[in-house]
């Protein structure tokens, strides 16, 4: 299975490529999605952060009151890291078990989209990685109009993950999503072909999954043989 990384900045436009690869029938897991789920009422990520944060963080539903909670770790990098560090076990696993569930069905190429994935170092699972790069103005005008906050608090959303310009750095296909929405149509195209193209046999063999068929099928072969040809002795 071919595992692609998706990432970008906050509102760079990664929910928008997410639902081009759906309308193709190319399933995403979303990190975001895993990340609201973990940190539902009862479970264990909500249990470690209420006792983290203190109750004054819970709405009156005992559900985490969450723009409250963005309020404050937006606003405070050791709190900020203090929730990613509570969270990161849950939200690894809990993305671990959509992807497996995808595997089982059968589908060849998922993607991951994940806005922390350098951050959490979750890039090393993924080829390719594609960065939804925006420039700094239009992002900032863009998460300001989509949640109707202040220019201030968009600004410390947008602080509080590595720069854009350096995950454009790192990535295999860079989206530049500062265009119109048929501009980003148009380079999905070579995006969607690049990701369904079949692996040439150097990026199988190169890549981690690849070693690992190769070496237990070398252990499988040499039990077969052991086995037809009872060399078990020799
Ligand atoms: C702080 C919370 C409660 C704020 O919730 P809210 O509904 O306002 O925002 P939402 O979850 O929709 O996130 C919106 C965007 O904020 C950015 N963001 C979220 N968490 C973080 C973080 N810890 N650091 C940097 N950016 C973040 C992402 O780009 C994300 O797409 C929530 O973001 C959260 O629980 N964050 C910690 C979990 C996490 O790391 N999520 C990112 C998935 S890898
Ligand atoms: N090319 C575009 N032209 C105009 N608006 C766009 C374009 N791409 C995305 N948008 C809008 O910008 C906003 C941010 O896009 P989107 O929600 O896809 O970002 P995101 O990277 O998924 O954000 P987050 O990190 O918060 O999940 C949305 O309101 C979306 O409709």
């Amino acid at each position: 299975m071919r595992i692609v990384g998706l990432t970008g900045g906050i509102a760079s436009g990664k929910s928008t490529v997410s639902n081009l690869f759906k309308t193709h029938g190319i399933p995403v897991v979303d990190a975001d999605l895993v990340a609201r789920d973990v940190l539902k009422k009862g479970t264990g990520g909500w249990k470690k952060v209420v006792s983290a944060f203190g109750e004054d963080i819970l709405q009156p539903d005992g559900e985490v009151d969450r723009p409250k909670l963005g309020q404050i770790v937006f606003s405070n990098p050791e709190k900020r890291q203090l929730l990613n560090r509570l969270l990161a076990p849950y939200i690894s696993s809990g993305i671990f078990w959509e992807m497996l569930k995808l595997w089982m069905k059968g589908f060849k190429v998922i993607v991951l989209d994940v806005p922390l994935l350098f951050e959490a170092k979750m890039d090393k699972w993924t080829k390719p990685i594609i960065v939804v790069w925006v420039d700094p103005e239009t992002q900032l005008q863009r998460l300001v109009l989509r949640d109707r906050t202040s220019e201030d608090d968009a600004q410390n959303r947008i602080n509080a993950q590595m720069s854009l310009d350096l995950k454009r750095t790192r990535a295999d296909i860079v989206i530049d999503n500062t265009g119109s929405l048929e501009d980003l149509k148009e380079q999905f195209q070579n995006v969607l072909f690049e990701v369904t193209k079949p692996l040439t046999w150097t990026e199988f063999g190169l890549s981690r999954q690849g070693a690992a068929s190769v070496l237990v099928s070398i252990i499988v072969g040499v039990l077969i043989f052991r086995k037809v040809y009872n060399t078990e002795s020799l």
